[in-house]
């Protein structure tokens, strides 16, 4: 057995998977062979759970009942709406008070007591848990901002449906279109830390309500998908300011801190789908009449890429597409882990059809031999 030690596991392959391909070099992106740019312009966010969930792209037919049946469970029960508020009146941050109200969904899904590995009871579970997180989301933004929650609708497709639930008011085609390329686009990425948590919690054969709590903990961090909510704060404080952004950048980096939306474990080059959300980024800034935070993002970005040769990824231009749609900025991971556990259920299920136990092991440097001392002596 080789003691050689990969920090972070970096660059080991801990198994196959038929679901997403990253080549970090030529920054390209695809789910189950599609290129993430084909899926963000022709693809809803059901189209690409579809794709990812059954292995292929759905006829019509097909797709309509699938989001039809994924429509019909946005509603939360009495009780877990109840835990939404106890969270949002005890002003519990965002993401951990969605990791606790879907662990507690588990209470009131029909198939828990099914065998973990179950793939059937892992689809609708996985259905239900999918839908009804954005209406958990949306009641919980609402609740602590001292308004009523919204009911879901099943005849608005999953994103509008949600910036519905969110605003208590319809969004227009442009919002709706932009917010479903954004769950498109965070839907899977490899084993990325949030999906291999899902993964080695589903392989010690734990309920999937289990896997997807474990998921939303670990995707919580400023490394991860915590990043997205810094990159907004970042740009705030440069705009409140009145600072040059890369004065900003330029200090931080002296600091020796982390600029949060650059680097990548993977990619050695721009993130694919940063590209897309920065047009994105930019088109919402000139519907509006005002570029700056589409303006400052880049600065940094050339910035960044001069001084540091670091890219962006996901999470720097989602932070100003979702601040330029007014989405409060605590709210942006949250958003990132309703699209992500589309990702999280699909390893998850695919893990089950040869699942064994994952167990690194750790190389021990502390004492072996230490003689026992009377805790008086101590
Ligand atoms: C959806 C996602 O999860 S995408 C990632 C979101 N996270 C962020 O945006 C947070 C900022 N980024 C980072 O902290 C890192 O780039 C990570 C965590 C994403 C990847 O980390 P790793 O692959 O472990 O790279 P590591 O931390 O070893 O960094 C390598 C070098 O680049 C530097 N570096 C990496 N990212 C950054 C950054 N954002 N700002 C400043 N320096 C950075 C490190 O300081 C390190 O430099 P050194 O070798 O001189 O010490
Ligand atoms: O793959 C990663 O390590 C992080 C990331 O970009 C994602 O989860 O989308």
């Amino acid at each position: 057995m080789s003691d050689e030690l990969k920090r972070g596991l970096e660059g080991v392959v801990v198994a196959e998977s038929g679901l997403s391909f990253i080549d970090g070099d030529a920054g390209k992106l695809v789910y189950r062979g599609y290129a993430i740019e084909d899926l963000a312009e022709h693809a809803s966010y059901e189209e690409t759970l579809y794709l990812l969930w059954y292995g292929e792209l759905p006829t019509e037919s097909e797709l309509a009942e699938f989001s039809d049946s994924m429509a019909a469970e946005r509603r939360l029960s009495d009780d877990v709406l109840e835990t939404v508020r106890r969270l949002a009146e005890a002003d519990e941050e965002p993401m951990a008070a969605l990791r606790t109200v879907t662990s507690s969904m588990s209470a009131h899904d029909p198939d828990t007591d099914a065998d973990p590995t179950d793939h059937d009871a892992n689809i609708r579970k996985g259905r239900r848990i999918t839908a009804k997180m954005p209406t958990a989301l949306a009641a919980f933004a609402r609740i602590r901002d001292g308004d009523e929650p919204v009911e879901p609708r099943e005849d608005l497709d999953h994103a509008a449906n949600f910036l519905y639930m969110l605003n208590d008011e319809e969004p227009d085609d442009v919002l709706a279109d932009v917010f479903d390329q954004a769950l498109v686009l965070h839907a899977d990425h490899g084993l990325n830390a949030s999906t291999f948590s899902a993964m080695v919690t589903a392989s010690t054969l734990a309920e999937l309500h289990s896997s997807v709590t474990s998921a939303i903990g670990t995707l919580s961090g400023s490394l991860h998908g915590g990043a997205n909510a810094n990159v907004m704060r970042m740009l705030k404080e440069v705009d409140d300011a009145n600072q040059e952004p890369t004065e900003w950048v330029k200090q931080a980096l002296e600091e020796d801190r982390r600029v949060a939306g650059f680097g990548h474990r993977v990619y050695n080059v721009k993130d694919p789908r940063a590209k897309i959300l920065g047009e994105r980024s930019e088109e919402l800034g000139e519907a509006a009449g005002d570029t700056r935070w589409y303006e400052m993002s880049a600065a940094i970005e050339a910035y960044m890429q001069e001084e540091k040769g670091l890219a962006p990824n996901v999470d720097f231009y989602s932070a100003s597409t979702y601040y330029q749609m007014g989405i409060p900025i605590d709210v942006y991971t949250p958003i990132f882990a309703i699209s992500r556990v589309g990702g999280w259920i699909a390893h998850v299920l695919e893990q089950f059809e040869d699942n064994r136990l994952i167990r690194p092991r750790s190389r021990y440097v502390g004492e072996k031999d230490a003689e026992w001392i009377p805790i008086e002596e101590r």
